[in-house]
């Protein structure tokens, strides 16, 4: 189907805007009348400039409080018809009237239609009726479908949008009943499930497809089912967009799109973490402490680069001393056919890394996730292809001398205006589910968290953005599974106590108070959860650089994180840094 993509949802000026969503690929775009008004370009040089950049003008909107009123306006309308003409666009939105002054009348507000499209036929334009959630009187699509039927006139139909129909909560099997030919245009937005006035909802949390809570794609099957075949058409009002780089926003939009329609490449998603990577210092001192400390021996070191493998258990990590500060700069993934998990995120528009660039030697497939974290696809199968670069200057990986088994999860700190695309990123391009969203409370802001899973036994990552506040503690860690917590603590704690992130006594005042706990989780700082599948205990080292490690044991199903000790362990990370 044809992408189009309204102005609205992109920074930046009209020229830049259509030059930003045509370079994302799109066919389209619904021009904003707000853009159109503060733009320097008479609508015959926007009309060519689109042309030149191979966008289709899909349609102009929107026409305000126009049906439904005591008095007909179509000096008005005739006057948007000229400069429709003078655009070259062939649509126009009407949206339902929201003014005091209308009133409850529908058949009023059929024949006053009737008339518009009748004018509008004059100038080979259609009218595409919307029924706004906020609507005075019209705020339901069928509703809408209802007057368009009554006024009977072939250049009038309706515009469905999926953010009113499913922020009202309205069933969208209705649709089908529509006939195909009279749904004009279809608009395309998600939203996060917010209670909140659904104006304000509409005009600031709007979203791309797949980075909120509603079924978009189930809504597109009704559409499609109904026998639209018109263009797809995204029209995100959303803050953040608003003054993100245009060119990235509109490369998000056409992921929402490939991947809503179905028509990525289809690749089967990573089954586990072959690795993670640190960015090291040149003399990584600190961060070889602090793996020595929790039983990790350096194993390898890579053929001709500066990289040392470290490992225990199944938990590989590598250093790369690249001279930066320690941060996590990549993350290998098991993936069944490394081939199609590239070709599939070619597709939805990721960055594909240069092989020569991969800082081995093995010709390794990497994609840059939006914060630019490497992301490595390692086929599924022994021996890693990656591994034989390294030669074996230690033990090789054997039993977990430390205890410690393999990667439970990483997580990643996003920038804030970068998460919904992080989201959509790793949901669409690596097949992960997203968790509830989740807010701490951090002694400077407010620390937003999502996680993300794959399927059974794939990886598990957590995506954090620090919301409100400056100065949040790192929020970029690499946690290790193990199994008996409780005897990694007491070797940690005999041996290195200042590698242990100290945790207050308050909470185990109020842990005690919640469950009955090991008396021992208090002495040796661990941290504790439970939920109606299992038992969670963890502990966090030290920040080196900006990553520290977190040590978990997960008892029977606990699928969590640990999030109610989230807003301890920053806590104790700011006091822990000043
Ligand atoms: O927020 C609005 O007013 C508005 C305008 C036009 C639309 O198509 C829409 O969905 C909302
Ligand atoms: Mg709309």
């Amino acid at each position: 189907m044809r992408k189009s993509i309204a102005t609205v949802s992109v920074s930046g000026t009209l020229t830049e805007k259509l030059e930003a969503v045509a370079a994302a690929g799109f066919d389209g775009v619904e021009i904003f009348e707000n853009d159109l008004l503060t733009c320097p370009l008479p609508p015959e040089e926007i009309r060519s400039r689109a042309a030149d950049l191979g966008l289709t003008i899909e349609m102009y909107q929107p026409f305000r409080d126009f049906e439904a009123m005591p008095e007909l306006d179509l000096r008005r309308a005739e006057r948007k018809f000229q400069l429709m003409e003078r655009l070259g666009a062939g649509l126009l939105l009407v949206c339902s009237n929201v003014s005091p002054r209308a009133v409850d009348d529908d058949d009023l507000a059929a024949e006053q239609l009737r008339l518009l499209a009748e004018r509008a036929a004059g100038h080979g334009i259609r009218i595409a009726y919307e029924a706004l959630a906020w609507g005075r009187y019209v705020n339901e699509y069928l509703h809408s479908w209802r007057i368009v039927r009554m006024a009977d006139h072939p250049n009038l139909g309706v515009c469905l949008d999926s953010f009113h129909i499913l922020s009202r909560g309205s069933d969208p099997i209705g649709i089908e009943a529509i006939p195909g030919e009279k749904i004009f245009f279809l608009q395309l937005a998600d939203a996060p499930l917010l209670a909140m006035d659904v104006l304000q909802w509409s005009r600031h949390y709007r979203c791309f497809p797949g980075q909120g809570s509603f079924d978009v794609a189930g809504l597109l099957t009704h559409v499609r089912n109904a026998g639209y075949t018109g263009p797809l058409s995204l029209e995100v009002f959303n803050d953040h967009f608003r003054q993100a780089d245009a060119h990235r926003t509109a490369v998000d939009a056409m992921r929402s799109l490939v991947a809503l329609e179905g028509s990525a490449h289809p690749a089967e998603p990573p089954t586990g973490f072959a690795f993670a990577e640190l960015a090291a210092p040149r003399d990584p001192a600190g961060l070889r402490d602090l793996l020595t400390a929790l039983g990790f021996a350096r194993s390898g070191a890579h053929g001709s680069k500066p990289v040392e493998l470290w490992e225990q258990g199944r938990a590989r990590l590598l250093l790369n001393r690249t001279g930066e500060e320690a941060a996590l700069a990549a993350i290998g993934l098991e993936s069944p056919e490394p081939a199609d998990a590239v070709k599939r995120a070619e597709s939805l528009l990721a960055p594909v890394l240069p092989r020569e660039r991969a800082p081995r030697e093995a010709p390794l497939d990497a994609i840059a996730a939006p914060d630019a974290t490497q992301i490595f696809l390692c086929r599924t199968a022994q021996p890693y292809g990656w591994r034989e670069d390294f030669t074996q200057d230690g033990p090789a990986a054997g039993p977990a001398a430390g205890g410690i088994t393999h990667l439970d999860h990483v997580a990643l700190a996003q920038p804030w205006h970068y998460f919904d695309e992080a989201e959509l990123f790793y949901r669409s391009v690596l097949g992960l589910t997203p968790q509830e969203s989740l807010e701490f409370p951090d002694p400077y802001g407010l620390l937003r968290s999502k996680a993300m899973t794959g399927p059974a036994g794939g990886p598990r990552m957590v995506l954090n953005v620090a919301q409100v506040g400056a100065g949040q503690a790192p929020s970029q860690h690499v946690a290790l599974a193990c199994d008996d917590i409780l005897a990694i603590a007491r070797r940690l704690r005999a041996e290195r106590p200042d590698l242990l992130l100290p945790i207050p006594g308050n909470y185990y005042d109020d842990l005690e108070a919640r469950h009955e706990v090991d008396p021992a989780l208090r002495e040796l700082g661990v941290l504790y959860d439970r939920d109606e599948d299992g038992e969670f205990l963890h502990l966090y080292t030290i920040t080196v650089g900006r990553v520290f490690f977190e040590v978990v044991q997960r008892v029977g199903g606990y699928h969590g994180y640990g999030a109610v000790n989230a807003p301890v362990r920053l806590a104790v990370q700011h006091a822990h840094a000043h």
